[in-house]
């Protein structure tokens, strides 16, 4: 008589539709599927709670319920403060522009939830309800990451999850929930008044709480408005820019490699196009990389995350740490920025 063993996965169930068809299609594969939510954000030292957490491990025990498998409730707040939300408010009080699900990705996700599962769940496979992801990692499965979103809410319909295609999609940063930006961040970082001068003639214009409650890109308020630059004056786009060192999935490109420069995809956010653009090194060992676009693009914002693909293959990905010389600036010598001052700096 032979006794089939079920291979234990972890499914990361969040309270949301993408990690719920995960979680069935990894049952109905037949593995021994475990839920685990993850506890992130401690509610209890913020004082205007609009985090969704308990909605979200709600959420997360009627999928386990209704799949019947069982769901642990980890704790990684202290993570999350360390490794994700202090770099986050270090990267606004520098005026960058912070990813911290990219963080939390690989310090909470990929580090301290695979951890906990290999020393407490006596597994080291995972599964997460990511799309598109930017790590090929050996222990870990992405049920959903090839099916279409229409597929998924129909996958939900069609097995009595119909709970999940009505709920939001979570939206920006889960620990600011609802409430202003400004509102949140002011708890964590203090006021530090400033100048907010027009660009073409330095005249101030007026005056912002500190760089922090802002992004490249973003409307400010101010007492001209008609006579502010617009959102769409050529100081906001860049045909070039730098980033630290880059990640590679498997290898460095071999072109690349060889050429210290090569040709790709690149996507900025999701919800841009994917365009090709041209890599080069902008530092000696080819860590660093100078991205040149085809178009001028708007608001490519210093801390983001840069992402090259070969056609739907991700390759790879790099920090902005400097979004280059603007059109303004190119238009007006000397620059107000010369990018080159990178060279020298690193
Ligand atoms: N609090 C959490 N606990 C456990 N897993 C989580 C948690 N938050 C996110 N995840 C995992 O990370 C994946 C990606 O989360 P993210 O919030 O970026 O995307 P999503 O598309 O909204 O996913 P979902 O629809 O499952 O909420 C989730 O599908 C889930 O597997």
């Amino acid at each position: 008589m032979s006794i089939h063993v079920r291979k234990r996965i972890i499914c990361a169930i969040s309270g949301g539709i993408d990690s719920a068809v995960s979680a069935l299609l990894l049952k109905k594969k037949g593995y021994d599927v475990i839920g685990c939510f993850m506890k992130n954000w401690d509610k209890y030292d913020d004082n205007t709670v609009t985090c969704t957490l308990d909605k979200d491990l709600e959420d997360a025990e009627y999928v386990c319920r209704k799949l019947q498998i069982k769901l642990h409730v980890v704790d990684f707040v202290k993570q999350y403060w360390n490794k994700v939300f202090i770099p986050f408010l270090d990267d606004y009080q520098n005026g960058l522009t912070p990813n911290p699900d990219i963080l939390c990705n690989k310090y909470v996700k990929f580090d301290a939830l695979l951890t906990y599962c290999k020393q407490h769940l006596q597994t080291e496979l995972l599964a997460t309800g990511h799309y598109d992801i930017n790590y090929a990692l050996k222990y870990v499965q992405f049920p959903v990451g090839d099916i279409l979103k229409s597929d998924v809410k129909k996958i939900a319909l069609e097995n009595s999850l119909e709970r999940f295609v009505q709920k939001r999609e979570s939206m920006g940063i889960c620990f600011i929930g609802k409430r202003k930006f400004h509102v949140f961040i002011d708890q964590f970082i203090s006021e530090l008044k400033g100048d907010i001068r027009h660009i073409e003639t330095n005249n101030i214009i007026g005056e912002h709480k500190g760089i922090h409650r802002h992004t490249l890109g973003q409307r400010i308020p101010i007492y001209d408005r008609q006579h502010a630059p617009g959102t769409n004056h050529p100081a906001l786009f860049t045909q070039h820019f730098h980033t630290d060192a880059s990640h590679w999935i498997d290898e460095i490109p071999y072109t690349f490699k060889t050429n210290g420069h090569f040709e790709c995809d690149f996507k900025f956010q999701h919800r841009h196009k994917t365009i090709v653009v041209q890599v080069s090194s902008s530092s000696p060992n080819n860590t660093r990389l100078k991205i040149s676009l085809p178009i001028p693009i708007r608001s490519i914002s210093p801390g983001q995350y840069a992402v090259f693909y070969n056609g739907e293959e991700c390759l790879g990905g790099a920090r902005i740490i400097d979004n280059g010389t603007s059109l303004y600036e190119l238009k007006h010598s000397p620059p107000l920025i010369n990018s080159d001052r990178l060279l020298n700096k690193y």
